[in-house]
């Protein structure tokens, strides 16, 4: 089946894709990013600084969970079945209640504005073309309520969620959670495995930080309860330790995020309040005192499905189930947080047995291609979350090139699935793979 994008330049079947492609090489026209991961990795590093590449590729210590990402994918193979019909496909899937073109979804992915200007709202006219969810960052660079309003005028009702990294500060958490139902998110996921910063040599060893620019702080300064607490600080400096200096890169984009903010406290540069708003997120953003009871609270409070992100071990996945939860991803990170940490395709079948069909599964860390995505759904996933490869698309070529990244791996798992002999997501089992082994 076709899945067409309301202005008909986005396909998500592998044919239709392919057609697109050829058709437009046959007048001289490449396609906007290139079709495979390697390659877009190398052009989006080209079109980025060494700030923005040092942020988005970058991992925890010596890389060796991204490393392992990749390692636990390539570790199965895919065994064909011939002779099955397989010229009708379809690779829809349905996730609380909402049918999806594909079973994948946009990352969140905080600090976007280092590879693109307002990079939040051009994801989300990507993902609006494609009717794909885009995940809102807590860390984003734009408000949550433009974004979605981009959405909704290209396809109303465009799937979005929310991801939420709680705050030392209760209010703040059910602030960013209320404007997250106002503004239509069909989801709430809690990230649990960034209490703290991971250790992340590339950023560290250039000493940069996005955030302490006022890169990525925008779910914040646009709300009122966080503003709320920067005011009281500003008021009442003791004990507000200055540990950020502020740079022209940073004057610049708190002078954008002032325009943002209605009736700004921001405006005035010369205030302290700027500062005190960076430093105020970097104190409270995120509270490694978490515990189930707030999860559980928040399950009760919310009539949103509520996604657990960073699960790696089944007792973990066994006790969301347990408390309600209605998902969850399993996930390192993106290999970001810690080093040597457990791969997340690794961790998939774990968790798959352990939540025994309870909630919905989902999966991200080195998915790059539509075979991995075959993989991780024969392995028991309902869907696959893509970080790194649209940042890179929206590097290279924008919106577009985001939209593209993500129909590419659809159309490419399409065709996989087809080769593969199966019609359908839901026909995939673990029976369509072989374990080959860790080459290690
Ligand atoms: C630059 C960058 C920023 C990220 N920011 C967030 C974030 O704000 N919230 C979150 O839950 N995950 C964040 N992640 C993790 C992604 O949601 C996702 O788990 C990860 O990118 C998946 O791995 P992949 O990049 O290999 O696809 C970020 C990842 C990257 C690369
Ligand atoms: O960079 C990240 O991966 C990320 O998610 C994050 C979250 C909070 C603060 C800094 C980074």
């Amino acid at each position: 089946m076709t899945t067409d994008a309301p202005d008909g330049t986005a396909e998500l079947s592998g044919r239709g894709r392919q057609n697109q492609i050829y058709s437009a090489g046959v007048f001289g026209r490449s396609p906007s990013v290139p079709t495979d991961f390697d390659e877009l990795e190398r052009r989006a590093r080209r079109a980025m600084t060494a700030r923005a590449w040092a942020y988005i590729a970058g991992g925890a210590g010596r890389g060796s969970t991204m490393d392992a990402n990749r390692r636990a994918l390539d570790s199965w193979a895919i065994v064909p079945r011939v002779l099955r019909d397989v010229s009708t496909r379809d690779i829809s899937v349905e996730l609380f209640g909402q049918r999806l073109p594909a079973p994948l979804l946009f990352a969140p992915v905080g600090a976007g504005a280092l590879v693109h200007d307002d990079a939040d709202a051009h994801i989300g006219r990507a993902a609006a073309q494609l009717g794909v969810p885009y995940i809102f960052s807590n860390q984003g660079c734009v408000p949550m309520e433009k974004t979605a309003q981009v959405m909704d005028a290209i396809r109303p009702g465009s799937p979005k969620w929310f991801q939420l990294y709680w705050s030392t500060d209760d209010e703040l958490v059910y602030s960013l959670v209320a404007r997250a139902e106002k503004s239509g998110a069909q989801a709430i996921v809690v990230t649990l495995d960034t209490t703290m910063l991971g250790w992340r040599p590339q950023d560290l060893n250039i000493g940069s930080l996005p955030f302490a620019r006022a890169e990525g702080i925008d779910q914040y300064t646009s709300d009122p309860r966080f503003m709320e607490i920067v005011a009281e600080r500003v008021a009442n400096p003791v004990g507000v330790r200055p540990t950020v200096e502020l740079t022209i890169g940073a004057v610049r984009s708190l002078f954008s995020m002032a325009r943002n903010v209605p009736g700004s406290l921001l405006r005035n540069l010369v205030s302290p309040t700027p500062r005190t708003a960076v430093q105020t997120f970097l104190d409270i953003y995120a509270r490694p005192s978490l515990t189930w009871d707030d999860v559980a609270t928040l399950r009760d409070k919310t009539d949103l499905p509520v996604v657990l992100k960073g699960i790696l071990h089944p007792d973990d996945a066994r006790k969301a189930v347990e408390i309600g939860v209605d998902g969850v991803i399993v996930s390192n990170h993106g290999g970001r947080q810690i080093d040597g940490e457990i791969a997340s395709v690794e961790a998939l079948p774990g968790v798959v047995d352990a939540v025994a069909g309870r909630a919905k599964v989902l999966v991200d860390s080195g998915i790059y291609s539509g075979s991995d995505v075959f993989t991780v759904l024969a392995l028991g996933a309902d869907a696959a979350l893509i970080g790194r490869p649209h940042m890179y698309g929206l590097a290279i070529n924008g919106a577009d090139g985001a939209r593209d990244v993500v129909a590419n791996i659809a159309a490419e798992f399409d065709l996989t699935l087809g080769l593969a002999g199966h019609t359908s997501v839901a026909d995939l089992s673990r029976d369509a793979l072989s374990y080959r082994g860790c080459r290690h």
